[in-house]
Formats: structure tokens, C-alpha cells, sequence
């Protein structure tokens, strides 16, 4: 019955061309990659074929031809015909895989039987022509497949073709750039430069002078190679980074991680890079390359290294861009995390030109890793530098001289008192920036340290009170003035301090500024909440910023001088206002900016003459 829909047991349907876009766009970053999957084939092959036969040659080498074929020959196993009906007509089937466990079998690259399919992204027909090194009765076989999900297979004469495969492309029309020489030379070299097999690649000779043989592959990995002393061996280290990485190291950490058959190199970066940019490493997968960006490798606080590591053991994605996350790469994350630790204890133990180097270029990554490991921690104190008001300092130097650590935990606060604090000998850490708020809460918990958080008194203490005398003198003066900032949630003061160039300054309490918000919060919440907030606020109305004149100023004496109500006073108040505020690197919020003009009008009013008596000069002129 033809007509009759039910149906049991029939196979499915593949369409080759929807597979190979699902490949080209979206596994695969894109048509590049056709080479490093006919790479691991060919290596793939060798590693089979020296299972049986250990001296073997080892080679593959690929030709790109004119017209944009290219023809990639290998020294593996080869295949029978019956194998390559088996092996290469079913999309997904792979000689590589263990049945057991359904992976990969450790030896080999390849394990999910669809990377030959890559070739389709360039070419729309591959072929492949083979004679098997296991069996020496079988002929050589020769299979096409073709874009379109057809294939053809031939079998050869005995005889005719060498143990091994060779892989012919022919390009699409809009791909032969991908099969030119020159493409073929620096996608081997890429994914291949590592390979512990002969890669070469067939390049013309300048001026029509025939052909040669360019050898793409190291046979040892740089970090395992032998070299005459460490000398030799640093510079050929920093030499693979320059050429691999593009930078000149600050130095060097070797890495090893037996379990994950894995080592390599940690490169520390010549110069700062800022924190969040992630760091990301070039991985080798049994010295194939996997990625120039894996992430993943190291914790987020090591983003001042950059590494070159080969496994044998890890896993890749399908895509074979990323690390598969299972139990062994977190184990050797950890592993990978410790070694590049130990280095920075060491190197921060031990002061040096490179220790300093460290410190200067990568404090921040010091930073964020003190703040998450003690003792790390113990050691940015001694010799991670920090902005006081006493110029730059170790904590433990603000702690030897000071007995304790006092610090700001915004730039803003740190600025508007650094003046004042500098000129009475006070020494505060500015802990403004990313990390250091959290690496001195932190350091407050550990044994032999006190620090704290500069509070609006720390700095109200010593500035000097003035003389009751002088108190009583402007003593309307500064009634006035306390009225003009009181709508701004701001007392006014006078003190003496020193510099005395600085006219004002505001003081600002944190615990100060807590309570003012929850005062204009009971002040604006209805009678049940304003009565339980009220609770938190406590009895004390006094707002949470202080302006203080520096009596000692000349500016402030001469407005101090001025009636109480004349209006010059008022705006002078207002300008000191502003400028303290912007002085302590706080942007102006609207009503602020309005003073500002206000106090503006009437302070040139008050300095002009009145605009009827200015003199028209083009009148004069005319
Ligand atoms: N050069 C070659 N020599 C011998 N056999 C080959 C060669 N190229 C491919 N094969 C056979 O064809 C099979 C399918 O190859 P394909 O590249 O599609 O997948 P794979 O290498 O098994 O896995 P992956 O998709 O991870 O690359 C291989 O498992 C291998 O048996």
C-alpha cells in the first residue's frame, strides 16, 4: 500500500546542505577552521597507523594547486573501501570514538564524525583517495562526495597509490581565496605550528623559480625544549610570546598540571589592562590548536597573564573553540590558579626590579586578588602603593607611623579634606578606588591592624577653634550666613586652619548623611511609617554637612566684615558654598547651580558700576 502513511523503522532523511550550514554558521567560527579539521585527520591517521607500526613516517603535506584545488597527502593508515563506505558516507560516524564510554579516544583528535563535512564550507566536492596500511590485501579506494549529499566510490588498482590518504578540494567559485598558498601557509601555521608531526606546505619561489617545501610544524613545544641555561630559555620563552602573542613578557611562569596532561606557559603582560576584561588564553588540544581565546583557564583576578598551554586530557566543544567544563578542567583550573599564586608570593617576597615592575604595572590585579586571599592580602600591605595625604604609602608605613589606618572610602571625600588633613600632618589613605574599600574592610579583620574610615570629626578636631573674642565680633555674621546654607541640609561654622589659601571646606559624616535620609524620609512618609522612622533617626536635627571658614583666610575675613544683612554677605556665603562642593570633585545639582548665578549677579552687582554709568564705547567711537 504506497499510499499508506504509517511507517515503522524507516531511517531518517539527512539534507547535507542544511547540515553544512548549521557547520559553517553557527559550530564552526566560520570557513577557516576546513584546514585545521583536514590537519587532524592526517595527524589522526599517523597516531592509528604507528599504533601498529611505531616507525612510520609521520608527514602530511599540503599543495595548493592553480585554480583553487588544494590536495592535502597524510603517511596514516589509510582506509579500505569497506571502511571508507562505512566511515565517510555516514555523516557522524567516526573510526576515533571509544563505544564504551561514547567519547573520544584519548589518542585522537578527532571523535564526533563530522569534521571532513568542513571541507564543504570552501568546496563543493571532496575527494579522497586511500590504501590501508592494516591491510596489505586491500586495493586503494577512491570516494567523492558532493554538496549536494552524493557520493561516488571507486575502487583503484592494487598498486597504483601509496599507503595513506590524500584529500583533493576543488574550491566554490566565491572560496579560492581560502585555498591560495599564502592562506594555506598561515591557517597551518596557526592551527598546526605545534603539531609533533612534518607539516608542510608547497609554496612558489619568487620570480617563477618552481616550488619548495615549508615547514610549519616544531617538533618540541618551546617550554619543553632543551636549552643551554635558564638565560637562553627565558628569551626563547619571551621570543614565542612576541611571535604568538604579540607582546614582550614582563616575565614568564611555567605551568604544569600532570593530571590534565597539561603545561605551558602564563605570560605576565608588559603593561596595566583593567580589571572585567576577562582573560583569555591560547590552548593547545594535543598540540592542535583549540583557541586563541579560551576563557576560562584562570579566576578573574589573574587577568594580568596571558597563557600558552597544550592538554592531552581536556575535552573541547563540538566547535573545538572552547574547553568542555567538566570535573578536570575545574580541577585544573584550580591547579593552574595555584601555580600562577605561588608566583606572585614569590615574586612580591622577594623585592627585586621585577617584583617592582609587578607592583607598578598590575596593582589592581593585586588588589583584586588581596581581596580574596589573606595572605596575598599581607603582602599588598606592605608594598602595594596608595595615595595619602601624605603622598604615596604602603599601608604598613601609615600603620608604623600612625599606629592606625585612616581612610576615605570615596575619592570625593578624600579630596575635599586632603588639604586641611595635609596641612595639619594628618596621613589618610584614599581607598576611592576599585578594590581598595573592600581590600581595607578585609584588612581590618586581620590580627595587628586598625583601620577606619575617616569620619567628619576625625578632621572637625583639628581644625582650631577661634577666639571668643573674635567669636562675639562676627558672631551676627555668622548667624546670617548658617541661615543661607541651612536649606541646602547644611551648619556653618568658622575655624582657623591651615592652608590658609583654602577659603572652606565641607565636611561630611557618613553616619551623618544616613540619618538626613531618613529625616527627609519621615518628613515625607505618612504618620505609620514616619513614626517607625522616625525611631531610626534619634533626636539630633543637625544636618549631615558642615561648611567651615577658615578664619584665617583672607577672602572670608574681609566678607566677614560685611553687615549681617547685606546682600553681598549672602552671596559670598553661597559662592564658598559652591566652591567647596566643587572642589571636593562633586558635580552641582540644579539648585546648587542656581546659587551659583544668584550669588554671581549680586557679587558683580555689588563690584560694577551700576550698568546706566557704563560708558558706551562704539558711541564715543563713532
Ligand atoms: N586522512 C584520513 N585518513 C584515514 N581516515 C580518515 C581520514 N580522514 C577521515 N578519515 C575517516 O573518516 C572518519 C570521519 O572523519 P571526520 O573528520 O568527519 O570525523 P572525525 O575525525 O572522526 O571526528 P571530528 O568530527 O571530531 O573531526 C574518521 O573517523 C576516519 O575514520
Amino acid at each position: 500500500m504506497h499510499d499508506d502513511p504509517t511507517a515503522a523503522g524507516r531511517a531518517f532523511q539527512v539534507d547535507l546542505r542544511g547540515v553544512v550550514d548549521l557547520l559553517a554558521r553557527h559550530l564552526y567560527s566560520g570557513p577557516r577552521v576546513y584546514v585545521r579539521e583536514l590537519l587532524q585527520n592526517g595527524v589522526d591517521a599517523i597516531t592509528a597507523r604507528r599504533a601498529v607500526d611505531p616507525d612510520a613516517p609521520a608527514t602530511v603535506r599540503l599543495r595548493p594547486g592553480p585554480g583553487g584545488t588544494l590536495e592535502v597527502t597524510d603517511s596514516g593508515v589509510g582506509l579500505t573501501p569497506a571502511q571508507a563506505e562505512e566511515l565517510l558516507a555516514t555523516v557522524g560516524r567516526s573510526s576515533k570514538r571509544d563505544l564504551d564510554l561514547g567519547l573520544g579516544r584519548e589518542e585522537f583528535l578527532g571523535q564526533f564524525g563530522i569534521g571532513l563535512l568542513s571541507a564543504f564550507m570552501v568546496a563543493d566536492e571532496i575527494e579522497l583517495v586511500s590504501r590501508s596500511a592494516v591491510d596489505p590485501q586491500a586495493p586503494p579506494v577512491r570516494w567523492v562526495g558532493y554538496a549536494d549529499g552524493r557520493y561516488d566510490l571507486t575502487v583503484l588498482p592494487v598498486g597504483s597509490v601509496d599507503v595513506g590518504s590524500t584529500v583533493r578540494l576543488r574550491a566554490r567559485p566565491d572560496m579560492d581565496h581560502w585555498l591560495t598558498a599564502e592562506t594555506v601557509v598561515a591557517l597551518a601555521q596557526e592551527f598546526g605550528s605545534l603539531l609533533p608531526v612534518d607539516v608542510a606546505v608547497e609554496v612558489p619561489l619568487p620570480g617563477d623559480e618552481g616550488t619548495a617545501w615549508r615547514r610549519v610544524s616544531e617538533p618540541v613545544l618551546p617550554w619543553r625544549a632543551t636549552y643551554a641555561d635558564d638565560e637562553e630559555r627565558r628569551a626563547a620563552l619571551a621570543a614565542y610570546c612576541e611571535r604568538t602573542l604579540g607582546f614582550t613578557p614582563l616575565a614568564h611562569i611555567d605551568l604544569d598540571v600532570p593530571l590534565a596532561g597539561l603545561s605551558g606557559v602564563a605570560y605576565v603582560l608588559p603593561t596595566a589592562v583593567p580589571p572585567g576584561a576577562g582573560s583569555r588564553h591560547r590552548v593547545y588540544l594535543k598540540r592542535m590548536l583549540l583557541g586563541t581565546q579560551v576563557e576560562d583557564l584562570l579566576p578573574d583576578w589573574a587577568f594580568f597573564v596571558r597563557c600558552v598551554v597544550d592538554t592531552s586530557v581536556l575535552r573541547p566543544t563540538a566547535s573545538r573553540e572552547q574547553l568542555y567544563t567538566d570535573d578536570a578542567l575545574l580541577a585544573a583550573q584550580e591547579a593552574l590558579a595555584a601555580q600562577v599564586r605561588t608566583w606572585t608570593v614569590a615574586t612580591l617576597t622577594s623585592p627585586s626590579e621585577l617584583s617592582r615592575d609587578v607592583v607598578t604595572t598590575h596593582h589592581l590585579a593585586l588588589r583584586s586578588l588581596a581581596v580574596v586571599d589573606d595572605e596575598v592580602l599581607d603582602l599588598t600591605a606592605q608594598v602595594l602603593p596608595f595615595e595619602t595625604t601624605d603622598g604615596t604609602q604602603t599601608l604598613a608605613q601609615v600603620r608604623d607611623d600612625h599606629g592606625e589606618v585612616l581612610h576615605t572610602t570615596r575619592v570625593e571625600d578624600f579630596r575635599r579634606v586632603a588639604p586641611v588633613a595635609r596641612a595639619q600632618g594628618m596621613t589618610i589613605v584614599n581607598a576611592g578606588y576599585v578594590y581598595d574599600a573592600e581590600l581595607l574592610a578585609r584588612l581590618a579583620r586581620r590580627p595587628g591592624w586598625r583601620v577606619r574610615e575617616l569620619q567628619a570629626r576625625d578632621v572637625a578636631q583639628v581644625l582650631e577653634p577661634v577666639e571668643p573674642h573674635r567669636e562675639l565680633e562676627v558672631l551676627d555674621q555668622v548667624q546670617a550666613a548658617r541661615e543661607v546654607v541651612r536649606p541646602l541640609d547644611c551648619d556653618l561654622v568658622v575655624r582657623r586652619f591651615a592652608p590658609e589659601q583654602v577659603p572652606a571646606v565641607l565636611l561630611e559624616d557618613r553616619d551623618g548623611r544616613h540619618e538626613s535620609d531618613v529625616r527627609r524620609a519621615v518628613s515625607e512618609a505618612d504618620d505609620l511609617w514616619g513614626g517607625v522612622l522616625a525611631g531610626f533617626a534619634g533626636a539630633d536635627t543637625e544636618p549631615a554637612r558642615r561648611l567651615v571658614l577658615n578664619d584665617d583666610n583672607p577672602t572670608v575675613r574681609r566678607l566677614l566684615a560685611a553687615a549681617p544683612d547685606a546682600p553681598v554677605l549672602a552671596a559670598g556665603v553661597r559662592s564658598l558654598y559652591v566652591t567647596a562642593v566643587l572642589l571636593a570633585g562633586e558635580p552641582l545639582r540644579v539648585r546648587e547651580a542656581e546659587l551659583m548665578n544668584d550669588a554671581m549677579g549680586v557679587l558683580l552687582e555689588a563690584g560694577l558700576p551700576p550698568a546706566s554709568r557704563v560708558p558706551d564705547e562704539t558711541q564715543e567711537d563713532a
